[in-house]
């Protein structure tokens, strides 16, 4: 579904190559400055590769995108999301669903089945900037699913999040994940950045793990082993197995 071709930026990021497919969750875990913000700009369509490099999604190269076919069939949550000033909650959820054609009834039915796992119903009337920061970002998270909700948007292919999970307490980290697991099921490639390698070995379809811009694993979560975490993040850990889960313990 999303295609990396050599994608490069001069001293971010590349050449990377590799595919991130419909109906999967792919968590980038990387060290940071790894190139992991670098790899979902260009996934997104809001920079280039240089050189020959290449970025398709469903099978086109995403320069022959217009912004507006862009806007329909990916959404993106930015790691540093600028939220418009003064409106409340459920002004901003209704500007996510503007390109869609507006708060349709189907619009809110999609905000009401998002409003439980992301705690929103306290936050609709809330003016923006009296959010506390995980508030906020779960306001935004609902606004970027809302975008490429199949219920409302039959052109969406591709959710792209980069640290979806910052700022949010652990309830609404792991619903957070729920929910991409979710979309990734009902056919979207989704593609996010996520710092917990724990929660990436147990959520990920699939890891891909960026080092000094380049990819240095791929694959399912078993990717991630003590030397690759050593080899990439510097850090010693033990790994403990639980009911089938494998447990990253760091080393003192
Ligand atoms: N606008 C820019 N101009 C020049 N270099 C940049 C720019 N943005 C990022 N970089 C550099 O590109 C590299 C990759 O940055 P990127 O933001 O993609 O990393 P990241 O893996 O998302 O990091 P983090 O985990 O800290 O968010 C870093 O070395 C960074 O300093």
């Amino acid at each position: 579904m999303l295609e990396f071709e050599n994608f490069i930026q001069a001293r971010r990021v590349g050449p990377v190559s590799g595919e991130c497919a419909a109906g999967r969750l792919t968590l980038l875990i990387g060290p940071n400055g790894s190139g992991k913000s670098s790899l979902l700009a260009g996934a997104a369509g809001l920079s280039d590769s240089d050189g020959k490099g290449r970025v398709r999604l469903a099978g086109k190269d995403l320069s022959g995108y217009s912004l507006h076919e862009l806007a329909r069939h990916r959404a993106m949550l930015a790691q540093q999301a600028v939220l418009p000033h003064g409106l409340r909650g459920y002004e901003l959820l209704a500007l996510a669903a503007e390109p869609l054609g507006g708060v349709s009834e189907a619009a809110c039915r999609v905000m009401a089945e998002l409003a439980g796992p992301l705690g929103l119903n306290s936050l609709y009337n809330r003016q923006l900037d009296t959010l506390s920061g995980g508030e906020q970002q779960r306001l935004l998270i609902a606004g970027t699913l809302l975008q490429v909700d199949p219920a409302i948007n039959p052109d969406a292919r591709l959710l792209l999040l980069d640290e979806p999970l910052a700022g949010l307490d652990w309830h609404h980290q792991l619903a957070t994940l729920r929910l991409l697991r979710g979309y990734a099921q009902r056919g979207l490639a989704v593609v996010a950045s996520i710092h917990d390698i724990n929660l990436a070995c147990q959520y990920a379809d699939d890891v891909w793990c960026l080092h000094k811009g380049k990819l240095a694993a791929f694959g399912g979560p078993e990717v991630i082993t003590p030397q690759l975490i050593a080899e990439v993040f510097e850090v010693k850990v033990r790994v403990l197995e639980q009911d089938g889960h494998r447990i990253m313990l760091p080393e003192e």
